[in-house]
């Protein structure tokens, strides 16, 4: 039972270890689920059902070890409504000080009919017997009437009568194959409030299942109608479709206090995405990018409308702040679907001013650039940016000539660049791994910029024999990524012409850097000086 027992708080029952391990493929192991324990204690769930102790040896040391290592959240195991399987629970939970038998049985008519294969009053008999059971081990018993959603509504408010009067402190009604709506599931749990005279000694609780995309909504609704425990499983994992996903509930529970009349539960939010990834990891189970909350889009925008409206006042489009559940911060993505907003506010970012471009020019070139590539990186925008004023102004560096020799025999690959750097020409020979490699080691001598080589791609633009070689490099200088592109009927051209663009955009945004911190440069010049010095 958990400390905080006034009328506004909800227990959070936490059954990723039981009905989440039920949905994956393989089970998990002692370390792992204990690992996950720690972790959703950590996260403030109040009650851990950490497995099936009947179902095998290993499952039953999971419970053991699980119960055992918490310090605040109650450990809970599940067990059929059979001696035996209650005996297994208490046996793996009996080492915690205090820990919850939840022991269940089917009471639809179908299940009873032909699961089961026994008569309604055999069933109620099994349950009570097993929640009597229960109770010699801990005053902590839970009871479910399995498949409650389908179940005839006379005959599950005699279940959970019954089950209250042989002691069961939580009553537990699973939407099992979650078939209900919210107001129909709502309507069960107020029929139970209204018709069970002892349900004021038990907490009701909803266990719902996500075969409709209804869990979350059907537990909130049922918390509208008095229910008091929610039990979810994190990123909705849970057999077939899942369960209600625990960060969504929490989430909402928080968010929408007021529509919820002040309920609350004990979770940490911070903690939320952290514990989301832990159990996405050990469960092979990526969350998928649009999952409420946890998924990689839950704090991204990639359409202009919605980030201009995020980046004046971010409520416009985000209900929650990223952080507020331990993400950090929101993703503006740059896209075809951007606007010009998008495009400035990015600049700013990277050191730009309105002075430096012509909005109109620079945004058409990103709808086609956009167009092709899908996504826009900020290095993207920057050569860019770059382009555009390669049209206005001379760059820094102009590739003069090149001179390639290269084989399959024993050629060492070997080139010769002459770049045009102002009105001066400079020539640098090397050798390389291969030709491009001696056409880079040219030019980073030339250029004096030292980086790193990060990716190199070449791409026909255009078609078949008249296709043009587009060449894409991705360096890094001094801690930030830039980008080159360079095209030509010649592959290794194309390849020079990229690297020397990616030093073209590096000198420009060492101008653009000097010029925000008051110093002007003419750090080509000077390369260039101590290039002569050298006798290059
Ligand atoms: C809705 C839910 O998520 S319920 C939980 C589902 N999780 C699991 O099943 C995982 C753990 N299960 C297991 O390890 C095994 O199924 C065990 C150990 C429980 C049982 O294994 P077995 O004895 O080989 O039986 P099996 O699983 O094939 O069949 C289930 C039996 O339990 C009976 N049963 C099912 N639920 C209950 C219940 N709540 N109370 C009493 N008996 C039940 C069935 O009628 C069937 O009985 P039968 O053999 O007389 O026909
Ligand atoms: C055992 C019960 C709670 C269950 O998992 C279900 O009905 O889905």
């Amino acid at each position: 039972m958990i400390d905080d027992i006034s009328a506004e708080r909800v227990v959070i029952f936490d059954t990723t270890l039981r009905d989440g391990e039920q949905a994956l493929a393989q089970s998990l192991s002692m370390q792992q689920k204990l690992q996950i324990a720690l972790a959703l204690e950590d996260l403030g769930v109040d009650v851990i059902e950490a497995g099936f102790p009947i179902s095998s040896a290993g499952d039953f040391e999971s419970v053991q070890t699980i119960a055992r290592a918490l310090r605040r959240a109650v450990p809970c195991g599940l067990a059929r409504a059979v001696p035996g399987d209650v005996t297994r629970a208490a046996e793996a939970l009996k080492a915690a000080e205090r820990f919850r038998i939840h022991t269940f049985i089917a009471t639809s008519t179908l299940h009873v009919e032909k699961k089961l294969r026994r008569s309604f009053d055999d069933v109620l008999a099994m349950g009570v017997a097993a929640v009597k059971e229960a109770r010699k081990w801990t005053d902590d018993v839970e009871f479910s009437c399995e498949d409650a959603g389908r179940t005839p509504i006379d005959n599950l408010c005699r279940m959970v009568e019954a089950a209250i009067d042989a002691g069961a402190t939580t009553v537990n009604i699973p939407d099992t194959v979650g078939y209900t709506f919210p107001t129909e599931f709502g309507g069960i749990i107020r029929t139970l409030m209204n018709r069970v005279p002892n349900i004021d000694r038990a907490v009701v609780s909803v266990h719902c299942h996500n075969d409709l995309g209804m869990a979350t909504a059907n537990s909130l609704t049922a918390l509208q109608e008095g229910a008091r425990q929610i039990e979810c499983c994190m990123n909705g994992l849970g057999e077939r479709a899942g369960n209600c996903a625990l960060e969504e509930v929490v989430t909402a529970i928080r968010l929408r206090q007021a529509w919820l009349k002040g309920l609350k539960t004990g979770i940490v939010h911070e903690r939320i995405a952290r514990t989301s990834m832990l159990v996405s990891k050990i469960c092979h189970e990526p969350v998928p990018s649009h999952k409420p909350i946890v998924g990689s889009n839950a704090f991204a925008h990639s359409s202009g409308i919605h980030q201009d409206g995020v980046l004046k006042n971010r409520e416009t489009y985000e209900i929650l702040t990223p952080e507020s559940v331990g993400v950090h911060g929101n993703v503006l993505h740059m896209t075809a679907r951007s606007g010009r907003h998008m495009i400035k506010a990015c600049l700013e970012k990277l050191g730009y001013t309105e002075s430096d471009y012509n909005m109109n020019d620079l945004y058409a070139r990103f709808l086609k650039l956009a167009d092709k590539k899908g996504q826009v990186y900020d290095y993207d925008l920057e050569a860019l940016l770059f382009f555009t004023k390669v049209e206005e102004e001379t760059p820094t560096y102009q590739l003069d000539r090149m001179n390639v020799m290269c084989g399959n025999g024993e050629t060492l690959p070997t080139a010769s660049v002459r770049l045009r750097v102002g009105k001066r020409t400079r020539t640098e020979s090397s050798i390389g791994n291969g030709p491009v490699d001696a056409i880079y080691n040219c030019i980073t001598r030339l250029t004096g910029i030292r980086c790193r080589l990060v990716s190199y791609s070449i791409n026909a633009n255009g078609e078949g024999m008249d296709a043009l070689g587009q060449v894409d490099v991705t360096v890094e200088h001094e801690g930030r990524i830039f980008h080159g592109m360079g095209l030509s009927t010649d592959v290794l051209e194309a390849s020079a012409r990229a690297f020397v663009h990616a030093m073209n955009v590096i000198e420009q945004a060492r101008e653009v850097e000097k010029k925000r911190k008051g110093t002007s440069t003419n750090a080509p010049a000077a390369e260039l000086e101590s290039h002569e010095r050298r006798g290059v």
